[in-house]
């Protein structure tokens, strides 16, 4: 035929895949070319994943154990920072605190975004503050930061305690049967009910087990590893995933979302009420004609805000709980030393847990920090170079759009910073040690004008917990638990296989 070039079909055919392979693999070795072209150190990518493959491929490297790679990978080359591949996007991995300090607060305004991918048309929730970046973030930072204040935090403590009731009894009932606790489940129950009454000022009921609240929370960190790639492959080609109205959530999950911020605010709206929560501090900076500009707020924007405080507040701070009491239970002492400090504080407060007898308990303090260095529940964060940005002390340039990733558990491991990494030592943060932790080294709520907003809320609360738990029973660490540790790669968010199986009795 006279559209073959060799005369044979099937010759034609093969010499047009392999062509179009030649292009491809051309056109990735382009790709990973990047940094050589800068003369900048970087890790040798693989196609097509780039330093990503252990990520993706089915041997599933978990990002905890992926970040701590990478970064020993710089460290071991003396590099205080290098150049990575996900899939043909170069990253640049910062190791060194003066650097990750310059992106975080110094050099902010060429770092204001943090690059997360979200479609605001297909997934109105996803406009929130953890992904908006510009000036629409910035106005939205400056209206939610007042939420947090101590004047605040003081007015949602009463929710708090009253959710510790359902806490303490459900950990009774659970006694009855003698069996170990899957302390995650349970603390994710309690911060459900929390969060569910400041965010969308709901009763949720997490312990009755039928709880719509508590089912869509784990839905949305359930699958997490297919979700990151579909966000992966929405960052790669941001137009095609506009096209087809590509989204992350689920529509059921995002309709029950909207309709519990929807009832509550028409509730509070016929009925003239209002209560001292997160949602109606939103209600408050709602206007009647906004430009949805993050300056006065839309129905949708006070939506996607409760929603964030949801997904941010709950699973983290029940993290930290599980792996401060997993830590506690292999070190006895530790243990005894939080509860005797409970104990004292308690007597000084008339037995009360409230926002003063919280606050001097110090060492607990000591124990959470300590836990959020070695479990931080975000192993990794980022920022997005903004505009051209000439590193400091070096001739390398970052451009526009690339991401940086500050590598939160590499540095939480690293000698350099703290001495004998793998042991739990919350006398590391005492009075007297604190000021050998340097600036920067500790990172678990991140770092400057974008840092964890709910980070005093988080640590409230997470100190509610463990005081109502350890003022009452003794734990110890069940068989159920598989040690040593590993950290699951499906989840996003630092998450023991098997979870955290605990033993307790009365005291
Ligand atoms: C132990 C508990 C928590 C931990 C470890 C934690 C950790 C983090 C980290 C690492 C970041 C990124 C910071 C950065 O990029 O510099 C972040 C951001 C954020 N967190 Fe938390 N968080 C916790 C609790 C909470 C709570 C209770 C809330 C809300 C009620 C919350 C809401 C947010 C929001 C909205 C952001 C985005 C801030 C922005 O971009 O302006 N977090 N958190």
């Amino acid at each position: 035929m006279a559209f073959l070039v060799s005369g044979s079909f099937l010759v034609d055919a093969v010499g047009v895949v392999v062509a179009l392979l030649a292009i491809l693999y051309t056109s990735f070795k382009w790709s990973f070319g990047y940094w050589k072209r800068k003369n900048f150190p970087y890790m040798e990518p693989s196609i097509p994943f780039g330093n990503l493959e252990n990520a993706l491929l089915p041997k599933k490297v978990p990002l905890f154990e992926n970040t701590q790679n990478w970064y020993n990978y710089g460290k071991e080359r003396k590099l205080k920072h290098f150049g990575l591949f996900f899939a043909t996007s170069p990253v640049y991995f910062v190791l060194d605190l003066g650097l990750i300090k310059n992106i975080l607060v110094t050099d902010f305004e060429y770092w204001v975004d943090r690059g997360n991918m979200y479609n605001e048309k297909s997934d109105p929730l996803s406009a929130h503050l953890v992904n908006l970046g510009g000036s629409r973030w910035k106005n939205l930072r400056k209206k939610l930061t007042p939420t947090f204040t101590s004047g605040k935090l003081k007015l949602m403590f009463k929710t708090i305690t009253d959710c510790s009731v359902f806490l303490e009894k459900a950990m009774d009932e659970k006694l009855k049967d003698k069996q170990s606790v899957d302390i995650k489940n349970m603390l994710g129950n309690f911060t459900t009910d929390v969060i569910g009454s400041c965010a969308f000022g709901l009763e949720c009921n997490s312990f009755s087990g039928d709880s719509d609240f508590r089912r869509f929370g784990k839905k949305i960190f359930s699958n997490i590893k297919l979700r990151m790639i579909k966000i992966n492959l929405m960052a790669a080609f941001p137009r095609i995933a506009n096209f087809f109205n590509m989204k992350i959530m689920e529509q059921e999950t995002t309709d029950f979302f909207i309709n519990a911020v929807k009832d509550t605010m028409r509730y509070r709206k016929e009925n003239n009420v209002s209560r001292k929560d997160f949602l109606q501090i939103l209600i408050d900076n709602q206007a009647e004609n906004s430009a949805g500009d993050g300056n006065s707020l839309t129905f949708m924007e006070i939506a996607a805000q409760a929603f964030v405080f949801f997904i941010a507040g709950y699973e983290t701070s029940a993290t930290t709980m599980t792996f401060a009491l997993f830590e506690m239970s292999l070190n006895q002492d530790v243990q005894e030393r939080v509860r005797q400090e409970v104990k004292e504080v308690l007597d000084r407060h008339n037995g009360e847990i409230n926002y003063d007898s919280i606050m001097e308990m110090k060492y607990m303090e000591q124990v959470m920090k300590e836990t959020l260095r070695m479990f931080s529940p975000a192993t990794v964060f980022s920022r997005k170079c903004v505009q051209d940005y000439k590193v400091p002390g070096s001739d390398l340039v970052i451009e526009k759009g690339t991401l940086a990733l500050i590598p939160v558990i590499g540095i939480h491991y690293d000698e350099d910073h703290f001495p004998n990494p793998a042991k739990f030592d919350p006398d590391r943060f005492s009075d007297e040690n604190i000021h050998n932790i340097k600036p920067f080294s500790h990172l678990a709520f991140g770092g400057g004008r974008r840092e964890c907003i709910g980070e005093r809320f988080g640590i409230m609360q997470s100190k509610v917990g463990l005081a109502t738990l350890l003022k009452k029973y003794k734990f110890t660490l069940s068989k159920k638990t598989q040690l040593p540790l590993k950290m699951d790669p499906s989840q996003f968010i630092t998450t023991a296989v098997g979870d955290i199986w605990l033993d307790y009795e009365k005291i």
